[in-house]
């Protein structure tokens, strides 16, 4: 991931909508937001890399896609790596969320030219995005970079916009047939409840496997099951119904009840998993999302930026 972003993306950043053309960004900002982008893309990275996955796309298979493979994948981060740089600087100048959303959107379409069409990111989009636009504002305000002043900052400064956001009808999304068919509000109504699967769930469950002296691989595993067990992901929900959604449930509970990762013959049982999701074509993309996003506030908060 190192030499994806190259400084030259912060003359893309002041060119980015909505900030001012003219403001200049000073050295040492630069190198924030593109120390912030990096991280950002290392977390997709991550997520993508990490195997065992239920039902996800990995190096070592598509899971439960005909659409998408790594490569995939590979292709929507690069086009990726101005973005997280972009909003990281908006999000320090305290920009409001119409230009976040801005941003975004102008990411989703370098994200489908990237693919073919192919949505890969949008949630990831939507969410790293708010958090590194978070984290940027934590900074200007002279805030450490803990994941309680991260969180406060994204609510503080765009709270509101976002509980409109979530009340607003889906454009034609699966989000939203999935919110009317089963009232499950998707990355929308977690943002606007300030990402309580990444702060509440997804980080201590990352953060207490890494002190338990799992590692890095074992640990995201642990995480990903934990996420999988407490949302309600809209992916699951757009194919599998709520059948599907109690299907990723009950394997994600019993997974974690088995011990999780700390327990012999964990692999097999994750790729067991792993096998029956795609057998049933489930595939928990928003579960995928938010460990990304936990990745990244571990790595922030770890003192990597
Ligand atoms: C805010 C939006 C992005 C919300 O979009 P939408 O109205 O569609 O709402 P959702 O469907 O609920 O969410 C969109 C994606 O978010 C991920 N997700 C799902 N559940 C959750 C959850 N509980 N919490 C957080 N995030 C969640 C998920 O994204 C991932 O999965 C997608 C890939 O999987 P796949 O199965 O292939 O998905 P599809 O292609 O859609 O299905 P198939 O046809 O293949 O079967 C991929 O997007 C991953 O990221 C949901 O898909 C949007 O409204 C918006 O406003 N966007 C622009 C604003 C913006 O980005 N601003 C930036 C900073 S504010
Ligand atoms: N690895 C992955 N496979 C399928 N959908 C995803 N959405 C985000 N990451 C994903």
């Amino acid at each position: 991931m190192h030499g994806l972003i190259a400084p030259a993306d912060m003359a893309g950043a002041r060119a980015a909508p909505g900030l001012p053309a003219a403001a200049p960004v000073h050295e040492d900002e630069r190198g924030f937001c593109l120390r912030i982008g990096r991280l950002a893309l290392r977390s997709l990275y991550a997520e993508l890399t990490l195997y065992p996955k239920p039902g996800l796309v990995s190096l070592r298979d598509n899971g439960s896609h005909d659409d998408m493979s790594a490569e995939t994948f590979m292709r929507s981060i690069f086009a990726l790596r101005h973005y997280f740089v972009r909003i990281t600087l908006a999000g320090s100048r305290g920009a409001p969320f119409g230009v976040l959303a801005a941003l975004g959107i102008e990411a989703e379409r370098r994200m489908l030219a990237a693919t073919g069409g192919v949505n890969t990111h949008r949630g990831a989009i939507f969410g790293l995005g708010l958090l590194c636009a978070a984290i940027g504002n934590c900074r200007a305000q002279g805030e450490a970079l803990s994941a309680q002043a991260i969180r406060a900052a994204m609510v503080a400064r765009w709270g509101a916009a976002l509980a409109a956001h979530a009340r607003t009808p889906n454009t034609g999304s699966h989000g939203r047939r999935v919110a009317a068919r089963h009232g499950v509000g998707g990355a929308r109504h977690e943002a606007a409840r300030g990402l309580p699967a990444v702060f509440e769930v997804a980080l201590p469950a990352l953060r207490r496997a890494l002190a338990a002296g799992r590692g890095q691989r074992r640990a995201r595993v642990d995480t990903l099951f934990a996420l999988m067990a407490h949302i309600g992901d809209t992916n699951v929900y757009h194919r599998g119904g709520a059948a599907g959604a109690a299907t990723v449930s009950r394997h994600a509970r019993a997974f974690l009840a088995s011990g999780g990762t700390g327990a012999a013959g964990w692999e097999e049982r994750a790729e067991r998993c792993h096998r029956l999701f795609v057998a049933r074509r489930l595939s928990p993309g928003g579960a995928a999302d938010l460990l990304a996003a936990a990745c990244l506030v571990d790595a922030v908060t770890a003192g990597d930026a």
